[in-house]
């Protein structure tokens, strides 16, 4: 038997986002390819903290690609939060020989990877979320999934908006982020686009535009609502109220978060989940992996913090000239 080249651990970490199932598959086949042992850890870092975790071989990735979630379970930690929690995971890492880290999930996953390193653990961290907010890269593992999960839903309920002549208003997820929000309000050429990042509160003007709309002779209406500005059955009564159409609101909810990765996800999921490996393999430390500018690429986990990203200012311009607002400006 030939020597190991040391031990890595994999976990998710977060909300679960499709496409992690094939970056954990790709960081076991590829580690175990490169002389390593890869051990699966088991509910985030409470799988640390409770020592759950297990010597992953090359078959026990096997049909895992295609499935959405995560086969090594998730969860958000609270004891990992607390900063005993972290020395306690880093003095169980030291104790059992984990060299490096690898940590799939957000950034809350990652802040907690950036705390963990200053205990001595090498991290590394590839992006798992659905929201696609995280500044060092432009693509984060689910978010296309999601999408496009959300722009079917959205596609069936305008047929249903449309018979009954209806405004709907439809929440997406994304946290704090409204680029969920904007894609499926391109995606589905939404009347309306709210997002935390641009929407100015003036629910007046927003009410003014659905009845200009209507007066138009435009007999339904779809309104994308970010979770981050949220209140939806309010927002749904509201318009209704103010103008006079029958208004339904749909949050659409954790099944954005389920079903089958994209080509995408899986794609862009295995090339990371290989380039953790290889970064290990060059001696790199504490770095994040993602994709910038169609290539993936790795950034010293510090800096990566330091960066902020924004909404696309002429994608949301975009937007709102497909919808129907230019006809009123
Ligand atoms: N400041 C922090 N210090 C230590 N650990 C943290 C910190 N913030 C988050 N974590 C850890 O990371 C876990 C996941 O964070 P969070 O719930 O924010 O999800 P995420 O990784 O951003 O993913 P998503 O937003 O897609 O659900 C937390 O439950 C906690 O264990
Ligand atoms: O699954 P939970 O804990 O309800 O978290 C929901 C949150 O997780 C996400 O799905 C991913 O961060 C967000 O869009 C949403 O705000
Ligand atoms: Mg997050």
């Amino acid at each position: 038997m030939s020597e190991t080249k040391g031990k890595i651990a994999v976990l998710t970490s977060g909300g679960d986002a499709p496409g992690m199932n094939a970056a954990i598959r790709a960081v076991v086949r590829t580690g175990i390819s490169k002389g390593y042992e890869v051990y699966g850890v088991r509910r985030g870092y409470n799988g640390i903290l409770n020592r759950e975790m297990d010597l992953l071989t090359f078959h026990d990735v096997s049909e895992k690609l295609q499935h959405g979630g995560t086969f090594l379970f998730t969860a958000r930690s609270a004891e990992f939060r607390e900063e005993e929690g972290k020395k306690k995971a880093a003095a169980i890492c030291k104790e059992l020989g984990i060299e490096t880290l690898i940590v799939i999930g957000g950034d809350g996953s990652f802040t907690g990877a950036k705390n963990l390193s200053k205990y001595g653990v090498n991290v590394i961290g590839l992006p798992g979320t659905i929201d696609l907010d995280i500044a060092y890269t432009d693509y984060t593992i689910g978010f296309d999934t999601a999408v496009n999960t959300a722009m079917e839903a959205i596609d069936r309920l305008r047929e249903t908006s449309n018979s009954h002549e209806r405004c709907s208003v439809v929440e997406v997820m994304g946290r704090s982020a409204g680029y969920i929000a904007l894609w499926c309000g391109i995606a589905n050429g939404a009347e309306q686009i709210l997002i935390p990042e641009k929407f100015d509160n003036n629910y007046d003007k927003l009410i003014e535009e659905i009845k200009n709309n209507r007066a138009s002779g435009m007999t339904h209406q779809i309104i994308v609502n970010a979770e981050g500005i949220g209140h939806s059955y309010g927002l749904a009564k509201k318009i209704e109220e103010a103008t006079g159409i029958e208004t339904r609101a749909t949050i659409l909810g954790h099944l954005q978060r389920g079903g089958s990765p994209t080509a995408r996800d899986r794609v862009y999921a295995s090339v990371m989940g290989a380039y953790a490996i290889d970064c290990i393999e060059k001696g790199k430390k504490n770095r994040l992996i993602g994709y910038k500018e169609g290539h993936v690429y790795d950034v010293d986990i510090e800096e990566a913090f330091q960066m902020t990203k924004s909404i696309d200012d002429y994608e949301y311009e975009v937007a709102g000239i497909l919808g129907t607002r230019c006809e009123y400006k």
